[in-house]
């Protein structure tokens, strides 16, 4: 029997097209997927919303806190299967990821886009959007938490991340590989997601700031930062999660202020933690106050980090949080 899938579009390169005087990608005032619509009823009963008309780069997290409040109105009505949603791919692995924090449901919620815009050559927007609503309809998606459906495969919301610029098979999950993977006639998933956490947010207040590590960095971004009203910061760190020495001051000042400093690796695979006891080493910064975090990237670990300070009842332990995934 056909499932009940919600589509929920937010704009991207999948509801966008190339003007063909000026050459550039934009958006369209109509969302050209909603010419596809009588096409998708053939493997669902689709019902589809236009939430939002964005490049994802002009996305923030209260556009993903609004995406959340939208998603856990219809559960509450017990309308649908499953959810997907339609996503710029440029910042879609964070709203993927903010949804897995945020979400307590069991039910598919699926994240799809395309590198090529409607009218071009050998676009992969209509394709990908029947994949997901193909996996959203699937019982074994069902527990998997958020997921990722792209070029036929299926990836976890906390593993995966945008690889390439425009190759149509830029989303990778990096040292864990796609958790399923889609055929002309199956589903099929080979691993299933390996930790799910939840955390109850209701609004965001609190500012995190990111920072990328590079040799010769210069002291002064982050005592610019340790001045601005941030409430934490992530730092994206050498290696194991090792930085210039001419940061530390500033380091030291934020967990001063007590302000948390989450460091992940600039690296895409492997584990940050603190191993070298030099100024800047990882050990060091671990002794000082700074918390390492396992396997997720720096855009991954500051929606981390923002989620939970802005927890309903503040009741998370840093340290711990950050050491579960
Ligand atoms: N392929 C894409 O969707 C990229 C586009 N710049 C976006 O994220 O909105």
């Amino acid at each position: 029997m056909k499932k009940n899938i919600l589509i929920i579009h937010t704009g991207g390169t999948i509801s966008m097209h190339v003007n063909e005087e000026t050459g550039a990608v934009v958006p369209d005032d109509i969302n050209p997927l909603t010419r596809e619509s009588e096409k998708l009823q053939k493997f669902a009963n689709t019902t589809e919303i236009d939430a939002f008309n964005l490049p994802s780069p002009h996305m923030t997290p209260d556009h993903m806190l609004q995406l959340r409040t939208i998603i856990m109105n219809t559960l509450d009505h017990n309308t649908f299967d499953g959810v997907v949603i339609t996503h710029g791919t440029d910042t879609l692995e964070e709203t993927a990821y903010f949804l897995e924090l945020t979400l307590n449901t069991s039910i598919p919620i699926i994240l799809t886009g395309a590198m090529r815009s409607s009218n071009e050559l050998g676009s992969d927007g209509i394709y990908n959007l029947v994949a997901a609503i193909r996996v959203a309809s699937e019982d074994k998606a069902h527990g998997q938490g958020v997921l990722v459906v792209m070029n036929d495969e299926i990836h976890a919301a906390a593993n995966v991340t945008k690889t390439s610029t425009s190759n149509v098979a830029t989303f990778q999950s990096p040292q864990y590989g796609p958790i399923g993977l889609i055929t002309v006639s199956t589903i099929h998933f080979h691993h299933s997601a390996i930790f799910r956490e939840y955390v109850e947010v209701q609004q965001l207040t609190k500012r995190v700031a990111m920072l990328k590590t590079y040799a010769g960095m210069d002291a002064d971004i982050v005592e610019a930062i340790s001045l601005a009203d941030y409430d934490g910061v992530v730092i994206e760190g050498l290696g194991q999660g090792n930085v210039p020495p001419s940061i530390v001051p500033g380091i030291k000042k934020l967990l001063a202020n007590g302000i948390p400093v989450v460091v992940v690796s600039r690296c895409f695979n492997g584990i940050a933690q603190g191993v070298y006891g030099y100024v800047g080493g990882g050990k060091m910064l671990e002794d000082l106050g700074a918390i390492y975090t396992t396997g997720i990237n720096g855009q991954k670990a500051r929606l981390k980090l923002l989620v939970a300070l802005n927890q309903v009842d503040c009741s998370i332990d840093l340290p711990a949080f950050f050491h579960s995934n």
